[in-house]
C-alpha cells in the first residue's frame, strides 16, 4: 500500500499487483527488459546482480541507498575489486548454468568476491544462454561480489532486439555499435584471476549451510575430523548437526521431504523446460515420490504464460507437482510455503543458510534438472541417471511439446495511465544523530554460530514486513537468542549481562553481513544499541547499510579480531575511537585502523548523504543532459510521465561535502 501511494505521488512506473506481468523483482526486468547494456541498475535486493548477464553494472543496496537513488538519481560508490573469473572447455553431460556457478562459489567460498565486480569470461560463458547467464550472474551476491557480469554480444543482441522497451530502428544500430565496444580490452589486467576447467565441473549440490558447502553428486557428506583449521572444523561442525547429516553419508542416500523449482535463479523458461525434460527421460508414469512434495513456481507471470503454452505445465501436473503462480515463494518462505523444522529440502533458490526456508527447514540447492530427478526418486540424485539412448525414447515417446517465443507473451510498454502528481513534500531520508565514537563492553560472536554470518540469521524473514528502523531490538539474531518452542531467552551472548548492554560487536569468523540486502539487519543491530561491529571481512551492501545507519563496520584482521574477542570474553571494557582510528583496552597497545575520510567525515558529524550529494545538483544535472545525447536510448520512451528533476527536493539541512 506504501509503495502504491509513493509511485503515485511520484508518477513512477509500477507494475502492480494485479499485473499479469507480476512476479520476482530480477525477473520482470530481465523479460520486459529494462535491463539494457552499459546502464547502471540498482534496487533494493541482493540479486539485482543477476541483471550483469546483459552487460550492466547491477548491484543491490539497501533501503536507504534506493532513497538516494530516487532524490538524486545518484549513489556514492566506491571502485570495487576486478575479478575475472574464466571457466574454459567443455562441460560435462548433465552440468548446467547452476553447477557451474555452485562450483566457483566452492572454489573462492562466500566472501572470495567481496568488494569486487567479477566478469564471467571464457568459452563456457560464451556459449551460455542468456537466461544461464543470468542464473550465473544471479548468485555473484552468494560468491561475496557487489556484481557479476557478462560481455554482452550476439547472443544478447538477440535476445533483446524487438523486446517492449529495446530500443527501435536507427537507436538500436547505435546502441548496437556502442554496446560492442562494451568488453575488457585485449590485456586488461584483473585484480583477480580465477581460471576453472569447465571439465572438472560436476553434476553439484550443498551439503551444508552455506552456498560455498558444495559437494559433487556422487560425493561424500565431508568429515569435519579431517579438517584441520580448528574455525571450519567447528563451522562444518554446527552445518553437520543443523542439516542432520552424518559425515561420510553418500549424498545420493539423502531422502527429500520437499522439491522447490523456482526463485531468481532458476525460474525462467529454460530452467522449466530442463526440469520437465528430466520427467519425460523418467517415462510416461514417472511420478513424485509418495515422499515428496514438490512445487514449480515460475520467475512471473510471463513466464507461466509461456511454459504453460510449450505445454509445460501439463508435465510437471501429470507428475504430481504443484504448479504456482510466480513468485518467491519456498525460496525465503515469508508466505506458508515453507519448511517445518527438520524438513529437507532440494531447492533452485540460491540460499541454503540456517532457516532460510522456515526455521530449522534444511535445504540442498541444486540445478532445476536435479531438482526434478530428486522429485522423481525422493532423494538427492545423480541427474546423469536420467540420460542415455533410453531416456531419448521415453522423451520422444511423450507428449510433443512446441517451443514458443518469449516474445509472443510480452505486450508493448504501457506506462502509468494518470498524469503524475507532483510531489508535495521534500522530505527526503532520515538522518541518525551520530555519537563521535563507539564505545563500550564487547559482545563476542564465536566463530561456532558461523563462519559466515549471513543477514537472514542477522534477522529472520518474518521481521521484514515493517517499514520502520526501530523496535527490531528483539529480532536482532531471533533464532539463537530466543527458543522456538518456549519462546523463553536462550544463553546466547547477546542476553547475557553484561553483554547484552554491549555497544560493539566482535565477529571472529570469517565474514559478516552476506547475503540478503535487509537494511533490517542493520536497523536491529542499532536498535540493540551495537554502533560498532569488528569483524575480519565484511559483505559490501551490510557494510553500506551500517554506515547509512551511523554505524561503524570495522575490518581487522583475523588475529586481531580474536584477540579482542577473548579480551570482551574476559569482561574487558572494549573502546572504539573513531577520530583517533584506534581500539583500545586497558593495559594493552591500541590496534589502530584507517577509514575511508569522507566516511569518517560523514560518520562523526552525523552527515546525511542525500543532502552532501544534493550540493552537486548542477553536476548531475549536466551529466543528465550529456547522458541523453550520447545514450538517448537510456531515456526510456516508455515513460508516460515527467522526468522528476533532482531540482526540487532538498533536505533543508545545513551541509558540507
Ligand atoms: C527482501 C530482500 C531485501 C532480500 C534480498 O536482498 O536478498 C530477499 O530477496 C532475499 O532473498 O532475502
Ligand atoms: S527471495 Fe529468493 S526469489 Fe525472491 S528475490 Fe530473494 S533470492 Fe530471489
Amino acid at each position: 500500500m506504501q509503495l502504491e501511494a509513493n509511485v503515485k505521488d511520484f508518477g513512477l512506473t509500477y507494475f502492480g499487483l494485479s499485473d499479469k506481468r507480476q512476479d520476482v523483482c530480477n525477473s520482470i526486468n530481465l523479460v520486459e527488459p529494462y535491463q539494457l547494456p552499459g546502464i547502471t541498475c540498482v534496487c533494493g535486493d541482493s540479486h539485482t546482480s543477476t541483471h550483469g548477464a546483459f552487460g550492466s553494472l547491477a548491484f543491490g543496496i539497501g533501503t536507504s541507498e534506493v532513497e538516494h537513488v530516487l532524490a538524486t538519481q545518484t549513489l556514492l560508490q566506491r571502485k570495487g575489486k576486478n575479478m575475472r573469473i574464466s571457466v574454459d572447455g567443455e562441460l560435462a553431460e548433465g552440468v548446467g548454468s547452476k553447477d557451474v556457478i555452485l562450483h566457483i562459489i566452492g572454489v573462492i567460498g562466500t566472501a572470495g568476491g567481496t568488494g569486487s565486480v567479477i566478469e564471467y569470461a571464457g568459452s563456457v560463458f560464451r556459449n551460455m544462454s542468456m537466461e544461464a547467464r543470468m542464473s550465473v550472474c544471479n548468485m555473484s551476491i552468494e560468491a561475496g561480489a557487489r556484481a557479476g557480469m557478462v560481455a554482452p554480444d550476439e547472443i544478447t543482441f538477440t535476445y533483446l532486439r524487438n523486446r517492449p522497451l529495446a530500443p527501435k530502428g536507427e537507436e538500436w544500430d547505435h546502441a548496437e555499435a556502442y554496446w560492442k565496444t562494451l568488453k575488457s580490452d585485449d590485456g586488461a589486467k584483473f585484480d583477480i584471476e580465477i581460471n576453472i576447467n569447465a571439465a572438472d565441473i560436476p553434476p553439484t549440490v550443498t551439503w551444508g549451510t552455506s552456498p560455498q558447502d558444495v559437494v559433487a553428486i556422487t560425493g561424500k557428506v565431508p568429515d569435519p575430523s579431517t579438517m584441520s583449521d580448528p574455525s571450519k572444523r567447528a563451522s562444518a561442525e554446527r552445518a553437520l548437526a543443523y542439516m542432520g547429516l552424518q559425515a561420510n553419508t553418500p549424498m545420493e542416500d539423502i531422502s527429500l521431504q520437499k522439491v522447490f523449482i523456482g526463485s531468481c535463479t532458476n525460474s525462467r523458461i529454460e530452467d522449466l523446460r530442463s526440469a520437465a525434460r528430466i520427467i519425460l527421460a523418467a517415462g510416461p508414469d514417472a511420478k513424485v515420490a509418495p515422499n515428496v512434495e514438490a512445487m514449480v513456481v515460475p520467475g512471473s507471470g510471463l513466464i507461466k504464460q509461456h511454459a504453460e503454452a510449450e505445454g509445460l505445465d501439463t508435465i510437471f501436473k501429470r507428475a504430481g507437482f504443484d504448479w504456482r503462480e510466480a513468485g518467491c515463494s519456498m525460496c525465503l518462505g515469508m508466505n506458508p510455503d515453507q519448511l517445518a523444522p527438520g524438513e529437507r529440502c532440494a531447492s533452485t533458490s540460491n540460499r541454503n543458510f540456517e532457516g532460510r526456508q522456515g526455521a530449522g527447514g534444511r535445504t540442498h540447492l541444486v540445478s532445476p534438472a536435479m531438482a526434478a530427478a530428486a522429485a522423481i526418486t525422493g532423494k538427492l540424485t545423480d541427474v546423469r541417471k536420467f540420460f542415455g539412448a533410453d531416456a531419448e525414447e521415453k522423451v520422444a515417446a511423450g507428449p510433443k511439446l512446441t517451443l514458443a517465443s518469449a516474445l509472443d507473451f510480452l505486450t508493448e510498454f504501457t506506462g502509468p495511465a494518470t498524469e503524475p502528481e507532483r510531489p508535495s513534500h521534500t522530505q527526503t531520508a532520515t538522518t541518525t544523530s551520530l555519537p563521535t565514537a563507539s564505545s563500550g563492553s564487547g559482545a563476542l560472536l564465536h566463530p561456532c554460530i558461523t563462519d559466515n554470518v549471513d543477514t537472514d540469521m542477522i534477522i529472520p524473514k518474518q521481521f521484514l514486513k515493517t517499514l520502520k528502523r526501530t523496535g527490531l531490538a528483539n529480532a536482532l539474531f531471533f533464532a539463537q537468542r530466543f527458543d522456538p518452542k518456549t519462546g523463553e531467552k536462550t544463553d546466547f551472548v547477546l542476553n547475557k549481562s553484561p553483554y547484552d548492554q554491549a555497544k560493539i560487536l566482535i565477529c571472529t569468523g570469517k565474514n559478516f553481513g552476506c547475503g540478503s540486502s535487509r537494511e533490517h539487519a542493520a536497523w536491529a543491530l542499532n536498535d540493540f544499541g551495537i554502533r560498532c561491529v569488528i569483524a575480519p571481512s565484511f559483505a559490501d551492501i551490510f557494510r553500506n547499510n551500517t554506515m547509512q545507519n551511523g554505524m561503524l563496520p570495522l575490518p581487522l584482521s583475523e588475529e586481531d579480531c580474536k584477540d579482542l574477542a577473548a579480551d570482551a570474553e574476559a569482561g574487558m571494557e572494549i573502546e572504539v575511537d573513531l577520530e583517533k582510528q584506534e581500539v583500545r583496552r586497558s593495559g594493552k597497545p591500541a590496534i589502530t585502523f584507517s577509514i575511508d575520510p569522507f566516511r569518517q567525515h560523514c560518520l562523526v558529524n552525523g552527515l546525511d548523504d542525500i543532502g552532501l550529494t544534493l550540493q552537486r545538483e548542477e553536476a548531475i544535472t549536466s551529466f543528465e543532459e550529456k547522458r541523453s545525447t550520447l545514450w538517448s536510448w537510456l531515456d526510456g520512451f516508455g515513460y508516460q510521465g515527467q522526468k522528476i528533476s533532482v531540482a526540487g527536493i532538498k533536505t533543508g539541512k545545513k551541509m558540507e561535502w
